[in-house]
């Protein structure tokens, strides 16, 4: 076999999170957002950040007149260039690009015939005009430009002379990157890769970027097809954020990028390989300061990326990861998990076993019976891929390891709709509950902001010698899924609690009345915390 050793070729990463990502309908960047956001991808290792658009709004102009100071990342502005019919100092969204902070200067501009005739309403000439007189005024004032050709492909495919007479005028006013974009997103792969190796055929690859929209679902393959045909930057987003469906996803480009050969081996990106592992946390850290759930099933990233909850999967990554994974989770900073549910083998069971601290056979006859339990409760509604604690009471159970603290006689849960002392209408919920602990039974009461609340708080009132153990529980989570529909609809809750040592746990409670459901949940809940605490 060969070996190839010439040099590895640079490939450039600039991201446009803070600018298409911004474009994202639900999201709204703050200027603290912003500022936390760059310090990450600059961390990370990514070449280029869009910062925003100066001048559209307060925080993305305050944010470039006071930039952030990067240890690698080159800041970028975007913005449009000037319309035609107006001289360079009379256009003011070109004032506030130069007035703008930044390192370079992101042009847009139509590269498609179609739409300077109709969006602009300009001729084609006065459209080169102003692209050409825009990158060569944002050179004499010291920036670097990149121009983003809206439409590229669109344009390439209506007019190809049009589209590559506005990379060439770009290029020739000293452009020094003149970026494809596919803005409709609906361009392919195989078209992506024709056109950019048509165009490389004609301009420098190393001057020439790809920015792609994901509305077939293909930006990160445009991507990688553009790369492969000659283009060296790629564009795109954390998460894939961006305009409609999004943008090319580089939490998922940059690992494809480090991990498979094919590119690892031909190209260097600004990311460094010991980086790639804060790529799970990158990610989940934009969630959270933009208060989305995870995409579970994300690439590499996602809570799903590496479970495996078939058991004939299961039985083979257990024996051999590599099996069922294509990467390590470790290296993107994943972890594997074993799912236990109806599609379970014994094997995920005695993962999930292992994970808890509890060693058996596999031809340990508990095994068998701990499995069939699990399916017979997960066919009535229990989900136990979600509710790791109920998991791990109904295994102690079944292995006979594990003893009742409490025992909950009865309770009553009450809602009553009435006028307060002021006479407003209020709806008020009281919950009554009776334990018996040791032989000793106590009713505690409680009124909460509803009847699970209530109960909730009824039920941790008073549980006699274990009442220190539970003070600390805080309910952080609760959902409810309604299935079977009708009459005979079935309710699972699944509930999630914190202790002051910040470990959060799951439990599960499945009934046709919502109110027992979330009573088995949160009873589930408390003897967890019982059994943790070695009460
Ligand atoms: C493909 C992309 O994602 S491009 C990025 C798009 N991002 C954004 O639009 C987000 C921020 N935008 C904004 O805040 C506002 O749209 C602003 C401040 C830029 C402009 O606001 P307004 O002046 O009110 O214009 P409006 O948004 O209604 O329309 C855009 C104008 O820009 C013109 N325009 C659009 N692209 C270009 C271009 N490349 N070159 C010159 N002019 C352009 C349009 O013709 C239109 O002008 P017209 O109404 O005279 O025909
Ligand atoms: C520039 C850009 O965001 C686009 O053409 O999609």
């Amino acid at each position: 076999m060969t070996r190839d050793f010439s040099p590895k070729e640079r490939l450039i990463l600039f991201d446009t999170t803070l600018r298409d990502g911004a474009q994202t309908a639900g999201v709204d960047f703050s200027l603290a957002d912003k500022r936390h956001i760059a310090a990450l991808l600059d961390g990370l290792g990514v070449d280029y950040i869009e910062g925003g658009y100066p001048g559209a709004n307060p925080a993305d102009t305050a944010f470039f007149q006071d930039p952030p100071r990067f240890g690698h990342a080159r800041f970028a502005a975007f913005g449009m260039v000037k319309r035609a019919g107006r001289s360079l100092d009379n256009d003011p969204g070109l004032s506030m690009l130069f007035e703008a902070k930044a390192d370079a200067i992101t042009f847009v501009a139509k590269a498609w015939d179609y739409h300077v005739r109709v969006a602009l309403g300009v001729t084609l000439e006065e459209n080169l005009a102003s692209i050409g007189e825009s990158i060569e005024a944002a050179k004499s004032r010291q920036r670097e430009v990149i121009l983003d050709c809206e439409h590229f492909f669109d344009g390439y495919k209506a007019n190809p002379s049009y589209a590559l007479s506005v990379v060439l005028t770009a290029l020739q006013a000293g452009a020094r990157w003149v970026v494809l974009c596919d803005t409709n997103g609906g361009t392919l792969p195989h078209e992506v890769e024709r056109i950019v190796a048509e165009v490389c055929a004609r301009a420098p690859g190393d001057r020439l970027g790809i920015h792609a929209h994901n509305d077939t679902e293909n930006a990160v393959a445009n991507s990688l097809a553009a790369v492969r045909a000659g283009a060296r930057q790629i564009q795109g987003t954390l998460n894939g954020l961006g305009e409609r469906c999004g943008n090319a996803n580089l939490t998922s480009i940059i690992p494809t990028l480090l991990l498979k050969p094919d590119f690892s081996e031909k190209f260097d990106i600004g990311v460094p390989m010991e980086r790639l592992s804060s790529l799970a946390k990158i990610s989940h850290t934009l969630d959270e300061l933009l208060n989305r759930a995870p995409n579970r099933q994300a690439p590499y990233v996602g809570a799903s990326a590496f479970a495996t909850k078939a058991g004939i999967h299961a039985s083979a990554v257990m024996k051999e990861p590599r099996t069922y994974e294509h990467v390590a989770p470790e290296s993107v900073g994943n972890k594997r998990r074993l799912l236990v549910s109806d599609q379970a083998g014994k094997s995920n069971i005695l993962a999930e076993l292992e994970r808890i601290g509890v060693k058996l056979d596999k031809d340990d006859p508990r095994l068998g019976r701990l499995l069939d339990e699990v399916k017979q409760k997960e066919a009535l509604g229990y989900a136990y891929e979600g509710a790791d604690a109920s998991f791990e009471l109904l295994a102690r159970r079944v292995l006979g390891d594990i003893r009742d603290f409490f025992e909950v006689e009865r309770f009553r849960v009450d809602v009553e709709r009435r006028h307060n002392a002021q006479g407003d209408l209020v709806t008020v919920s009281e919950a009554v509950v009776k334990v018996r602990i040791d032989g000793e039974t106590s009713i505690s009461a409680a009124e909460g902001e509803g009847p699970v609340n209530a109960l909730d708080l009824a039920l941790r009132k008073d549980l006699g010698r274990y009442q220190r153990f539970i003070e600390d529980l805080e309910l952080v989570d609760y959902r409810v899924r309604v299935f079977q529909g009708g009459t005979d609809a079935v309710t699972r809750v699944l509930v999630e609690f914190r202790d002051a040592s910040g470990e959060t746990w799951s439990t599960v409670g499945v009934s046709a009345n919502i109110i027992d459901a979330s009573f088995q949940a949160l009873t589930d809940a408390i003897t967890y915390k019982l059994l943790k605490a070695g009460a």
